[in-house]
């Protein structure tokens, strides 16, 4: 049975730039995670594709999958449910394969609950004004929903402190190549590795 493959999460306020550079790391080479796509009730933007950017879903669907205990995690984020579906993640990782989430705040401090040998990354902004010409020049969300978003953002900036690698999100390049290096590097922590050695000491 190969070795299961690490749980990387990827959170931090909305709009700062997650997705930006979740895609920009998919689309560089040397990536050798999968990516889980996420469940929502919101309506799809202009471009979006089910099953590539969202799957989906009404309401009554979501909350029935929840009650069926099929998503890891789930969060209401401005009035809509985001959740991750449970089997990719155990199947890809049963396979060795690492998998890479992209979540807000709750939702990834959820996981760590259940997961906490994962590896948590929080994107930050390079500051708060930033942040909102960020959220403002994205041109999705009303400006109700975009002072909304910012008060939620406050709030997730104090929930740093619970992560383990903070990464500033100033040009997306050099966030892409900070996040690239920490996977790297747990892969060669020695709590991880040590336990291939325990099994071939055994073996002998
Ligand atoms: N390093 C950067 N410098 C300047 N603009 C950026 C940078 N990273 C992302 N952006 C821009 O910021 C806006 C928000 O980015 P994005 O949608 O990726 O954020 P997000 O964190 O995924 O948001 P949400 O959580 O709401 O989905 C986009 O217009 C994007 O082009
Ligand atoms: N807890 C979860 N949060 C998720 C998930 N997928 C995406 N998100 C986060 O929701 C907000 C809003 O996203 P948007 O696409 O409407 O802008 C953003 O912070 C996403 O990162 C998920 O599966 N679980």
């Amino acid at each position: 049975m190969p070795e299961r493959g690490l749980l990387i999460v990827l959170s931090g306020p909305s709009g700062v730039g997650k997705g930006t550079v979740r895609k920009a790391i998919f689309d560089s080479e040397e990536t050798d995670f999968e990516y889980s796509v996420s469940m929502t009730t919101r309506g799809m933007r202009e471009g979006e594709v089910e099953g590539v950017d969202y799957f989906f879903r009404t309401r009554d669907e979501f909350e029935a999958l929840i009650d069926a205990g099929q998503m890891l995690e789930h969060a209401q984020y401005v009035g809509n449910y985001y959740g991750t579906p449970l089997e990719y993640v155990n199947q890809t990782l049963d396979t060795g394969k690492d998998v890479f989430l992209e979540i807000e705040v709750q939702g990834a401090m959820k996981v760590k609950e259940k997961v906490p040998n994962g590896v948590f990354i929080f994107l930050t902004p390079p500051d708060l004004a930033e942040l909102k010409s960020r959220i403002v020049g994205r041109g999705t969300d009303e400006l109700a929903v975009i002072e909304e978003r910012m008060e939620v953002a406050k709030a997730e900036i104090e929930m740093m402190s619970h992560y383990d690698y903070a990464v500033v999100n100033d040009q997306v390049e050099l966030a892409v190549e900070r996040i690239k290096h920490i996977i790297k590097s747990e892969h060669l922590r020695v709590d991880r590795v040590i336990h291939r050695y325990n099994k071939m000491i055994k073996e002998l």
